[in-house]
């Protein structure tokens, strides 16, 4: 993996047309949905999954027969919302990659760009290589997340101008010092453990990325980048199904919660 200050590179063209000039094209022709927000995402898929402790990455693992990536973008691929996708992945995945969106038939892969060292950066980069005027973050490595809970986030920032899904925490929280002992209790009631999509204006979200590699913030996610600039980002409820594949007991939850998908049964 490169360092993220170097510019994105363009992928040769998995898909010719940006989402831009798509939404542009749809708009001259009248066509329906051509007054619709044209959404782009970025799905991010450059990290190492250290903490997953595997050889192969874990968002290259197998999940329900296909890599685990592949299922987000196969329904973000099938959302009338979603104009273009750039997939953001490791220097030495960027082929396997691109193999992977054609045989998946994955069109709206306009680009897989190499990420960068840290998460924030890999965002960055990624929303470069988009031309929406909309942009959502997702992780590669949430496969469970549904058609409805994208939507519902979607809307809202389109409403808001920024949001992320978010549940709310069911434990009691601690604040701990160095010595493990308890400092504080913060109240669960105003508590929310966030996930992706985040949504945003993509121009103002890529302001904000680059305001905070200017200044040398790094943040675990994209709406602190956007709160740092004073922008109010709204949390919306999704489903406590859209779990991050993190640590090696989440890969057959992950199988259980989709075998249970598959059989018809809640999501
Ligand atoms: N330099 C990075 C780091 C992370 N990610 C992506 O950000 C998402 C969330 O990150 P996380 O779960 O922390 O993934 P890893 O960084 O791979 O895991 P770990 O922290 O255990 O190494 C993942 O889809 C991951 O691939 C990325 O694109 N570029
Ligand atoms: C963005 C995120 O998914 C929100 O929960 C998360 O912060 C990214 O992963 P990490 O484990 O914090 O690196």
């Amino acid at each position: 993996m490169k360092d993220g200050k170097e510019p994105a590179k363009r992928a040769s063209g998995l898909r010719p047309q940006s989402g831009a000039a798509a939404g542009e094209a749809a708009a001259e022709a009248g066509a329906p949905g051509a007054s619709e927000p044209r959404w782009g995402a970025v799905v991010v898929a450059a990290g190492r999954g250290t903490r997953m402790g595997t050889a192969e990455s874990k968002q290259f693992l197998e999940l329900g027969g296909k890599p685990l990536l592949i299922h987000s973008l196969e329904l973000l691929q099938g959302m009338d919302e979603v104009a273009e996708i750039v997939l953001v992945t490791g220097a030495s995945d960027v082929e396997r990659c691109r193999d992977w969106c054609r045989s998946y038939r994955l069109s709206k892969v306009a680009a897989v760009l190499e990420g960068g060292s840290e998460r924030q950066h890999s965002v960055r980069l990624g929303l470069r290589g988009l031309g929406t005027e909309w942009a959502l973050v997702h992780d590669g490595v949430r496969p469970l997340v549904t058609a409805a809970a994208v939507r519902a986030c979607l809307r809202r920032a389109e409403q808001t101008g920024a949001a992320v899904l978010a549940v709310p925490v069911k434990d009691t929280i601690k604040q701990a010092d160095e010595h493990g002992v308890i400092v504080a209790t913060p109240d669960r009631s105003s508590l929310w453990a966030i996930q992706t999509p985040q949504a945003f204006r993509r121009v103002r979200l890529l302001e904000a990325h680059e305001q905070a590699l200017a200044s040398g913030f790094l943040g675990t996610d994209d709406a602190m980048a956007v709160e740092r600039l004073g922008d109010p980002v709204s949390v919306v409820e999704g489903e406590y199904t859209n779990i991050k594949i993190t640590t090696p007991e989440d890969l057959p939850y992950a199988e259980f919660l989709l075998a249970r998908r598959e059989r018809g049964a809640e999501s």
